[in-house]
Formats: structure tokens, C-alpha cells, sequence
């Protein structure tokens, strides 16, 4: 099967339940996950759904341990039984399985709006594979509609937002009224771009001092499992893409 752009996808199922794309595209990943391995646990609602699909497998006899990306996925895990190692000691991760904000067909992602991205990309940076799993909702011809989170060291959030305007609208994320603070007690400007150029604005914000990380996951994505009015499509990246 090939999508307009002429990229080649491998369908995976159909299934009645169109109304939950989210757990199937989490539960068509958990075909990668066998016995032994270290799991990265994903952040969000979908990746939730992994973590619940993980935690019946492990009920089931599957013996995995797993690390989080973020201490809301490391209290659901623990709180259905997995065992959720401190990532702060782990070097390797064999497979992380992860939501997506925007997944485009060369398996570029923006993640980053439940702003746990800077976990999600050093877990996604040890991991041998990760896989996105998404909704069709998700699914891009071209990165950017959705805002790209940047990770901003507080003592620096002014400076970094007036650089930020040279080329994007930088929006300090909000909540009840105060600024909203990441797992390290970080701010998040979330970032529209007039024309995001992927490669070249991933290499600029991160080269401006203040910003610990972003949302852009270019080159760490390897498949994604996307579930679209109850089909399942796994995208796997090209040979040679970023
Ligand atoms: O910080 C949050 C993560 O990057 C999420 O994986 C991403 O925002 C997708 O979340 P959801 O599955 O809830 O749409």
C-alpha cells in the first residue's frame, strides 16, 4: 500500500473498534515488545494505553522492566504492577513506545504538548528502537501545524523568548493562571513557526542558551504504528531518512 507521496506503508488490521485508534495503534506496537527487554514508557494518552496493553501482557507471564518518561507514566506503571527502573542509572533502553503531536511519512515527529519531550528525547536516545503510535488525526504531509514545545531554563525565559521572535511566536504555556512547570521545574514557550524548516530550526533552537530541549524528534522515530477509523498502518523510516 503507498500513500499519495508515494511512500510505502504495510497495513496491520482493521478492526470494529473505530472509536479507539489510540488503543489500537498502542496495542498493534505491542507485537515488538518480548520477553527480557527494558521499555521506554511513553508520555500521553496514547501512550497510556501502551502502558495498559504492557501491564496485561506482563499479567500474562511477559517479564519486562521498564523506565518512564515522565513521572505521570511512571505512576501509572508502577500503579498496575510493571516494575519502572530509575532511568538516572539506565545507559540502554531496547524499545520505547511513544505518542506524537504531528508524525509525517518520513517519520518526523513534534512532541512535547503533555511537555514531557525533553525525557521523551534522552529516552528516545538510548533506545535500540522507538516506536510512535498515534491516531490518524496525528498524521502530517509536512511538520508545523501544531506548535513545536521548547524547555527553557526559567532564569532565561525572557532572553530566550525575544530570540525565539527572530523566527517563530513563542507563547508561554499557562496553567490555572501560572506558568507551567515541566517534571524538572522548567518553563515551556510553545513555539509557531511562519514556515518551519525542521532540520534548520532543531539545529537553532538548540544552539541558543536557555533552551534545554524541544519537540522536534527528526531522526530517533524508527516506525510508527498510526490508527486511522479503525486501520492500523505501520510506517516504517526509509533507509537513509535524517
Ligand atoms: O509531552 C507529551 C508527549 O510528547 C505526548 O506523547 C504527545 O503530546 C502526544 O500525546 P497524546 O497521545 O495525548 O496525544
Amino acid at each position: 500500500m503507498f500513500r499519495g507521496d508515494g511512500r510505502a506503508v504495510v497495513p496491520i488490521s482493521a478492526s470494529m473498534a473505530a472509536d479507539d485508534d489510540k488503543r489500537l495503534a498502542a496495542e498493534a506496537a505491542m507485537a515488538e515488545v518480548v520477553d527480557g527487554m527494558l521499555v521506554g514508557l511513553g508520555t500521553g494518552s496514547t501512550a497510556a494505553h501502551a502502558i495498559r496493553a504492557l501491564a496485561r501482557r506482563a499479567g500474562d507471564g511477559l517479564r519486562i522492566d521498564c523506565v518512564a518518561t515522565s513521572e505521570t507514566s511512571a505512576a501509572l506503571a508502577r500503579g498496575l504492577g510493571l516494575s519502572v527502573r530509575d532511568f538516572a542509572a539506565v545507559a540502554s533502553v531496547d524499545l520505547t513506545i511513544d505518542g506524537a503531536d504531528e508524525i509525517d511519512g518520513g517519520c518526523r515527529a513534534i512532541k512535547g504538548a503533555g511537555g514531557a519531550m525533553l525525557r521523551e528525547k534522552c529516552v528516545a536516545a538510548a533506545s535500540r528502537r522507538m516506536v510512535v503510535i498515534a491516531d490518524g488525526s496525528k498524521w502530517v504531509d509536512r511538520l508545523g501545524g501544531a506548535p513545536v514545545p521548547v524547555e527553557v531554563l526559567p532564569f532565561a525565559h525572557s532572553f530566550v523568548a525575544r530570540v525565539l521572535e527572530q523566527r517563530a511566536m513563542p507563547v508561554l504555556r499557562m496553567v490555572d493562571k501560572a506558568p507551567y512547570l515541566t517534571d524538572q521545574r522548567n518553563v515551556v514557550l510553545d513555539c509557531r513557526f511562519a514556515g518551519l524548516d525542521p532540520a534548520a530550526d532543531a539545529t537553532w533552537l538548540q544552539s541558543i542558551p536557555g533552551v534545554l530541549g524541544h519537540g522536534l524528534f527528526l531522526s530517533e522515530v524508527a516506525a510508527a504504528y498510526v490508527a486511522e477509523h479503525g486501520n492500523v498502518t505501520r510506517l516504517e523510516r526509509s533507509r537513509g531518512t535524517g
